[in-house]
């Protein structure tokens, strides 16, 4: 079952002298449930563009959205609630708040919603903190974490809500290559036993094999 589906989405921005620079053209996506997807590219070809569009981020200036058959392209839909439910976010510089400790950051998903974390989201999150193998940093502030620690905390953020789709824009960039292939194993481990659909933009070759599927964009569209 095709989870999400872009339908020739374009996108412009204005450059310095108004001029408009057309970077997504056109472009068409079908993701099924359960897959994993590496999207590469030549870099300024749009990728963070079209993962921000997926994220609900970004508007497309034309084309149409279907995310778990809702249209997001419509007026009506509530873009807000929609990604705080259905969509994980994992980014490059893991945006950690160094206030909370770990666990907390995990949490914080939650309380957008309530202002107290219900006992199940706890337990879910030790769940997932055992998973990637970071229980014994619980308590921790974000300073005193190693960077695959960092990494992991951000997956497992990405994670408590659920999500139908995990979307992870250069998970491994700052990451030496033992520990960028751990993440993309957890990234693969979290798609097989969560059966969360993973969608990762990386610039490495090696990283991009662990998906199912690569696509590739270049002239605005996926190849
Ligand atoms: N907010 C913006 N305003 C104007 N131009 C933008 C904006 N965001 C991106 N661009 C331009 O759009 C093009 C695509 O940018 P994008 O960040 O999506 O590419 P990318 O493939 O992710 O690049 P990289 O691999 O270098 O991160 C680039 O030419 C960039 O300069």
């Amino acid at each position: 079952m095709s989870i999400l589906k872009l339908s020739n989405i374009h996108k412009s921005y204005a450059d310095g002298n108004n001029r408009l620079n057309a970077v997504l053209k056109g472009l068409n996506l079908e993701v099924e449930e359960g897959d994993f997807i590496s999207v590469k590219g030549p870099s300024g070809s749009g990728k963070t563009t079209l993962l921000s569009i997926l994220g609900t981020l970004l508007p497309p200036d034309e084309g149409q959205y279907l995310l778990n058959g809702e249209d997001l392209t419509s007026t009506n839909a509530d873009l807000y609630k929609i990604r705080n439910k259905l969509i994980g976010f994992v980014f490059q510089d893991h945006r950690l708040l160094p206030q909370y400790s770990a666990l907390e950051n995990i949490l914080l998903p939650v309380l957008a919603y309530q202002s107290s974390v219900p006992q199940s989201f706890i337990d879910y999150a030790h769940y997932l903190m055992e998973m990637t193998q970071i229980e014994h940093v619980a308590n921790q502030l974000p300073e005193s974490l190693s960077g695959g620690e960092s990494s992991r905390v951000a997956v497992c953020r990405a994670l408590i809500m659920k999500p139908s789709v995990l979307l992870a824009d250069e998970p491994t960039g700052q990451l030496d290559m033992e520990n960028a292939q751990n993440i993309v194993s957890l990234l693969s481990e979290v798609n097989k036993v969560l059966n969360t659909t993973v969608i990762m933009v990386t610039h490495s070759d090696d990283m991009a094999k662990a998906a199912k599927r690569i696509v590739t964009l270049k002239n605005g569209i996926l190849q």
